[in-house]
């Protein structure tokens, strides 16, 4: 289990968000949602032990994420950053391995369990067919699967996607999704805990996820998808008219105006008052 208690993050010393509450437990799904710049990844990369917390804590398993080694982070928390291309050529089953590196010893090679993990994990998301073709020169759709295969490869109880769905074009975000929901409910005997953010609430609902609403530099709201993603709390957040409507299948969706008006943006770092 993650747990992070009244978090600042940031970067120096000036916090863009201050008191944050997260937790995630195994077999759960949490949705970050919060406007462009308004500190999901900073978040992340602080829950994650690669930024220093300004305040706060993070605690993994009940014990401090900022004592741990790296290796022994791996171990619990695999990490779906948003896709770059990396400066050396590196065919994607060798990217798929790297999840594997975690779980072997210091100066030891990825043997015939960790290549079938590594393919299998291909399998998993439909992409068995990139396996040896050239990471670097793949789309940025192909690239984000590639990174979602090494975190699955790395069977860690955690998983922390920053906007897995993000270059996806519509059947990959479909598969994607059915992929987060399904991991949740199996692979262990509670299955993975997962954490994602994502700009669609539509994600959020069909995910029947937890949902953490950021505004402001703090939380807004975090409860079910239902009791957060109301048409008050989205039209806040995101300084516009949303509706939200329930389908004739029962899933809700949320319509925002397209009438103009200014998009919200947060690019300033909280000053602390
Ligand atoms: N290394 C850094 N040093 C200083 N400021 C940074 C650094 N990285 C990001 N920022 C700033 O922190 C703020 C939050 O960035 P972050 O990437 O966490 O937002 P986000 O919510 O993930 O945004 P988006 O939804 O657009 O991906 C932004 O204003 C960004 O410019």
């Amino acid at each position: 289990m993650l747990e992070a208690r009244d978090l600042s993050i940031g970067y120096g010393k000036m916090p863009l968000g201050i008191g944050l509450s997260v937790t995630v437990r195994p077999g759960e799904i949490l949705c970050l949602l919060g406007p462009n710049g308004c500190g999901k990844t900073t978040l992340f990369r602080t829950l994650l032990g690669l930024l220093p917390q300004l305040g706060g804590s993070v605690l993994l398993n009940g014990q401090p994420i900022s004592a741990m080694t790296r290796a022994r982070i791996a171990q619990a928390i695999a990490y779906v950053p948003q896709a770059h291309a990396p400066p050396f050529p590196f065919e994607a089953l060798e990217v798929v391995l790297m999840g594997r590196t975690a779980r072997l010893g210091a100066f030891a090679q990825p043997g015939k369990t960790d290549r079938a993990a590594a393919r299998d994990a291909l399998r998993r998301l439909g992409i068995q067919d990139l396996a040896h073709r050239d990471y670097s020169r793949l789309s940025g759709g192909q690239r984000q699967l590639v990174l979602i295969a090494r975190a699955l490869a790395q069977q860690a109880a955690l998983i922390v996607m920053d906007e897995p769905t993000a270059s996806l074009d519509f059947g990959n975000q479909a598969q994607v999704l059915a992929q987060i929901e399904t991991l949740t409910r199996s692979a262990t005997a509670e299955g993975h805990g997962v954490i994602l953010s994502t700009h669609d609430p539509d994600q959020a609902f069909a995910l029947n996820a937890r949902v953490l609403l950021m505004h402001r530099g703090g939380v807004l709201a975090d409860g079910p998808a239902a009791d957060v993603l109301t048409e008050a709390n989205l039209s806040t957040v995101y300084g516009l008219p949303v509706t939200v409507e329930t389908t004739s299948s029962g899933r809700r969706i949320c319509l925002p105006s397209l009438r103009q008006s200014a998009p919200t943006m947060t690019s300033e770092a909280l000053t602390m008052a």
